[in-house]
């Protein structure tokens, strides 16, 4: 069963003795609210307002699964929700109402061929946690081994596919009169939605996307994905190993239990940028619930363990590399060549004319980038973004609706465990780092955009900032930084390097001699950034410690 908008339209206004009633409900629903929350909303009296959180969480839990859905993801904001309504709204991820445990068996009976009494030693008689979707049972299936049962919610396809319509035309006639402007219709994100909401009710391409996300981190020791165990999993019924770890609720959880958020967060973030700018392919709920802080071989929390691979999407190559020289040139202030990607993006339309927008972009970017990389905050960004769009043509493709949500749900966690951090001091590294070694053309491409000018000569000022930021965002440079200088001159010297490789000669000659001035000012920089003397020594200590 997948969405589609105007059947599932015309299937609703067929049975009115099905849409009347759930109109009515959800009309009153959200009045009563509404009423509630212009009384109460600015009321000082905090047991007031833990009132009010309460009455909220109940009112969208009774709603159903695609409120529960809207809910979470204002549940990782606490930049536009209150603490004390976000507190609750926290709920929302995975401490709903259960449904019948005896339901709850018996469509793990159907799916799977067998009771729970026949499969696993142990099976609890309560579920350990119950989110919008399905409720998971902490199962042993034999000896050590725990394995997480999620059975899905009864009659789920029915009471998404009502829900969906009545949202749609509800947004659809309210959207005149929102103060909002996306660049698209209301209709289109929440088709978006209902075509992601019947994806992730289907658990058998759960348990795929759960394999292929495990394949993609099968090297990186930071990152557990539960394993799925697919003869107990089904359309209804997933099976996975359990996680045993800490949930990043909060920063104070995390502290009382020895974690720092700082370091759980850098991996989060990490890892989320390798999603979106190595790997094109991203989990797309990423918020607290679904995230797990946990112990690694050395004792030291600093790993994240994901579950839940419902909602997961893909981005292109092109959007990819697109996206990866985006950052880039921001961080450069090259806003021609920012304003290309954007209508390489589909941001901005094929007719608008980039000579125009470059100083529109320099105007409302050049602010919030000051000469300091660190200082610089995805939200600060967005929110000038925001601004652009109501001003000028652009828009965002519905295609990039799961990157933002994504994004936005990381940002959310990161200010919540650590109101310090910001996301593009981590991302931009990871960005330089890329450039610098990756044997990619179009990466190489954007390497040369930002090192070489027009003329062909090499900017010295621009090699030293990608080489800066990689370098000031490692712990230990003299020895994380061997790997990537490697890596560098296996780029260089691979064949697809070739066209750097002569533009560095072509900048180093000048008038058919060997330009020395410049050849000093690399080797300057060198020396300047790397400490060749240091790192040679730290390299032989790595090797033979005995030397030291
Ligand atoms: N492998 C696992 N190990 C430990 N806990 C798990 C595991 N899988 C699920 N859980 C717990 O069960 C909760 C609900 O699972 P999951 O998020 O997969 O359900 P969902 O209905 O798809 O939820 P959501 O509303 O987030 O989409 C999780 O938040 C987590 O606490």
């Amino acid at each position: 069963m997948t969405y589609k908008a105007n059947r599932d339209f015309i299937w609703l206004i067929l049975r009115p003795w099905i849409m009347i009633p759930r109109l009515i409900h959800i009309a009153l629903t959200t009045i009563k609210l509404i009423i509630r929350f212009l009384i109460e909303g600015n009321n000082d009296d905090i047991e007031v307002q833990k009132d009010l959180a309460k009455y909220l969480l109940n009112t969208i839990a009774d709603l159903g699964p695609c409120f529960i859905k809207l809910g979470q993801a204002l549940s990782t904001r606490p930049d536009l929700v209150k603490q004390v309504w976000l507190d609750e709204l926290t709920r929302l991820q995975d401490d709903l109402p259960p449904f019948d445990h005896h339901q709850a068996l018996d469509i793990f009976h159907k799916e799977i061929g067998k009771t729970v009494y026949e499969i696993f030693e142990y099976f609890p008689d309560k579920s350990i946690a119950s989110a919008s979707l399905g409720q998971v049972y902490k199962a042993r299936l034999n000896k050590n081994y725990w394995v997480a049962v999620k059975i899905q919610r009864p009659d789920l396809i029915f009471i998404i596919r009502r829900d969906l319509v009545i949202i749609r035309a509800i947004s659809i006639l309210l959207a005149p009169f929102l103060p909002l402007n996306l660049g698209f219709g209301l209709d289109e994100i929440i088709d978006e939605f209902g075509i992601t909401l019947f994806k992730e009710i289907d658990y058998e391409k759960e348990a795929d996307n759960a394999e292929k996300f495990a394949s993609l981190f099968r090297n990186n020791k930071s990152v557990t994905v539960p394993r799925v165990e697919r003869l107990l999993s089904a359309r209804k019924v997933i099976t996975t190993s359990w996680i045993e770890g800490t949930k990043i609720k909060n920063r104070e959880v995390l502290i009382s239990n020895g974690i720092d958020p700082t370091a759980i967060i850098r991996t989060a973030v990490t890892s989320g940028v390798q999603q979106l700018l190595e790997y094109g392919y991203f989990h797309a709920d990423p918020h607290p619930g679904n995230l797990f802080a946990i112990k690694g071989n050395n004792g030291i929390y600093g790993n994240l363990g994901y579950v839940d691979f419902g909602m997961m999407d893909n981005l292109s190559d092109s959007d990819r590399i697109t996206l990866t020289g985006a950052i880039v040139h921001l961080i450069n202030k090259e806003y021609l060549l920012l304003a290309t990607d954007f209508k390489k993006l589909g941001f901005l339309s094929e007719n608008e004319n980039i000579n125009t927008l470059a100083p529109v972009l320099e105007e409302v970017l050049g602010s919030v980038i000051n000469k300091d990389v660190n200082s610089l905050n995805l939200k600060t960004v967005t929110d000038k973004f925001s601004d652009l769009m109501f001003d000028y043509p652009f828009r965002v493709p519905s295609r990039f609706a799961l990157i933002i949500r994504a994004v936005v749900s990381q940002e959310g966690l990161a200010i919540k465990l650590d109101p310090e951090f910001q996301i593009l001091k981590f991302a931009y590294p990871y960005v330089a780092k890329r450039l610098l070694t990756d044997e990619n053309e179009e990466l190489i491409e954007i390497l040369m955009d930002i090192i070489f000018d027009k003329n062909n000569n090499i900017r010295i000022d621009r090699l030293e900032n990608l080489l800066g930021v990689v370098i000031d965002s490692s712990s230990n440079p003299s020895i994380e930084l061997l790997p990537v200088a490697g890596n560098s001159i296996r780029m260089l010297t691979s064949s697809k390097g070739s066209e750097i490789r002569k533009k560095l000669l072509m900048s180093l000659v000048k008038d058919d001699e060997l330009n020395t001035a410049r050849i000093k000012e690399i080797i300057k920089l060198i020396t300047r950034k790397l400490d060749p003397i240091d790192i040679s020594s730290k390299f032989i200590n790595k090797i033979n410690p005995l030397h030291a």
